[in-house]
């Protein structure tokens, strides 16, 4: 992520200063604060904006010193980390209260403006799908009549994400085609009407006196100018020149996936005295995340960030699967349908490394783990799944333990092993297991739709679900290692099952049964409701 490094660094100096019983308080106040301002002016940040960060920190760490030295260990601990938190917050917050909310049953139109390439007409769809997952009736128009392709490009996106677009491969003059595109959706109810348009440099006057003249007829209730997180220091400048044209009044900054320094595109934001609304995190559609300074401030920070998760879950999951799975577990059960479908949700939320800054530590343990390896798994159990009749899907699973011969045809199927399905079986079943125990304890919480947040059951072995502790990666590659290594540990678990006549046996009995203490300590994890 785009300043990764810096939050890295700010986190380091921040631990060191409360961890450091050492050096006298005041002393360590001023190293963890030159250490603070180093790392944010290499990353492109605004001296302005540094100095006064600086300042309150300053004046709120140690305009009390005296005070402030008697406060227990872990209340200066508190202290400090709050104090960064909140000023860090105050650089990326500005002060324009209520941002834009658009009204159902009226025609919103949204304007885009921004340096070419800079992720206009990727946003533009974004944001479109964004509202359409939110009720809204929402289209699309290209007044990009300047990049040949522009269209093309727009008319792709729309299509791929099912929203109803407008653009000529003919008319050459863009306020044309915006009139003709925000009349035609006018007319027929359309609730956002957003509008692309052509990226500029801010030297070509005439493509800025186009963007006015496509501002002044189609009336935009809100311009968002789309700025590429990547563009260091000149993010500012830029900025500049089109407030005095554009007057946006809300910025969605992209390309903060990359690894490039992000400061400069801060700087701007304050400069120009406007929120950014949304951030882009990736090319795919749902790489698309709300801002809020202090969900942003959590990630750089490494603390996570359960609401943009949850909002992410909830955009990417087909509502109607996901209500089937709570009512599901709300009755104790967790079918192999079940498995397949979070499986799938959790693949729509875009690499793994965008998901991991959200959870708490997950950050760091994809460090441990490689990425790669963790998808390449997940996609062999869609195979898996994409292999099985309706009937097996929507088993609970015992369906293939009483007749062993077709994990044999869904391995073919998938060009997998049975050890594969044999291990997919068994994640499922620990998963049925905490569907039971979330039963006995009164259900999960919230009712209907998503859960409030409790959140879903997590897939072991992989990232999981807020609410819901996972069973440690490693941990499962202990166990996979284990049964690897002794063949007859997974038929005795097996015919275990088999025997256990009406339910599925306890994951703890044949876990417990395995002699291991990798396997026991997993087990007790589960017997526990995990
Ligand atoms: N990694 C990453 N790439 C992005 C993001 N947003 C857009 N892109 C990519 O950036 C490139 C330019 O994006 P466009 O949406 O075509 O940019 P544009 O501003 O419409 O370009 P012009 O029409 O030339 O002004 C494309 O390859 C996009 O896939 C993002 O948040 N992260």
């Amino acid at each position: 992520m785009v300043l990764a490094d810096l939050g890295k660094r700010i986190n380091n100096a921040v631990t060191y200063a409360i961890s450091n019983e050492q050096t006298d308080y005041e002393t360590t106040v001023q190293s963890m604060l030159k250490e603070i301002v180093t790392a944010l002016l290499e990353n492109d940040v605004n001296i302005k904006l540094v100095s006064r960060l600086r300042a309150n920190i300053k004046s709120t760490l140690l305009s009390n010193a005296d005070d402030n030295a008697k406060l227990t260990n872990a209340q200066t601990k508190k202290l400090i980390q709050k104090t960064v938190f909140d000023e860090l917050c105050n650089l990326v917050d500005c002060e324009v209260t209520s941002p834009f909310q658009p009204k159902k049953r009226q025609s919103n139109v949204i304007m885009f403006v921004g340096l070419q390439g800079s992720g206009k007409t990727t946003s533009c769809t974004k944001l479109a799908v964004y509202y359409s997952k939110r009720g809204f009736k929402v289209g699309l128009v290209c007044a990009d009549t300047f990049r040949a392709g522009a269209f093309d490009q727009l008319k792709q996106n729309a299509i791929k994400a099912k929203i109803p677009f407008y653009g000529s491969y003919t008319e050459p003059n863009p306020v044309k085609v915006a009139k003709e595109g925000v009349e035609k959706f006018k007319k027929e109810k359309f609730e956002i009407i957003i509008v692309d348009t052509s990226g500029r440099h801010q030297q070509e006057d005439s493509l800025f006196q186009e963007m006015v003249e496509i501002s002044q007829t189609v009336k935009p209730k809100q311009t968002i100018m789309v700025l590429d997180a990547s563009i260091g220091q000149a993010a500012e400048h830029q900025s500049k020149a089109f407030k005095e044209s554009a007057d946006f009044g809300s910025i969605i900054l992209t390309k903060m996936d990359g690894h490039a320094r992000g400061g400069g595109a801060i700087s701007a934001v304050a400069s120009t005295n406007t929120p950014i609304i949304f951030i882009g995190t990736g090319e795919h559609i749902h790489d698309f995340e709300k801002f809020s300074p202090k969900s942003f401030v959590s990630k750089l920070l490494g603390i996570g960030d359960i609401e943009s998760l949850m909002e992410r879950f909830q955009s990417v999951s087909d509502q109607d699967d996901a209500k089937n799975t709570l009512e599901n577990i709300q009755q104790g059960k967790f079918t192999l349908l079940d498995f397949k479908n979070q499986m799938q949700t959790i693949m729509k939320m875009g690499p793994l490394s965008n998901i991991a800054n959200m959870i708490p530590g997950m950050g760091n343990m994809l460090n441990q783990f490689s990425e790669d390896e963790t998808s390449k798994k997940m996609k062999t159990m869609v195979y898996i799944f994409d292999s099985m009749t309706k009937k097996e899907l929507e088993s609970d699973g015992r369906i293939f333990i009483d007749e062993p011969s077709r994990m044999v045809r869904v391995a073919k199927g998938s060009g997998t092993t049975v050890f594969d399905i044999e291990m997919m079986l068994m994640q499922q079943q620990m998963m049925a297991n905490m569907a039971q125990t979330t039963k006995q304890m009164g259900g999960l919480p919230g009712k209907g739709g998503m859960p409030s947040k409790g959140g879903m059951p997590s897939i072991p072995g992989m990232p999981s679900i807020p609410g819901m502790p996972n069973v440690s990666s490693e941990m499962m590659q202990q166990a996979q290692q284990k049964m690897r290594q002794n063949p007859g540990m997974m038929s005795k678990m097996m015919s275990m099952m088999k025997g256990s006549g009406g339910g599925m046996p306890n994951m703890q009995d044949i876990m417990g049964m395995m002699q291991d203490p990798s396997m026991q300590e997993m087990a007790k994890q589960f017997s526990q409701g995990m």
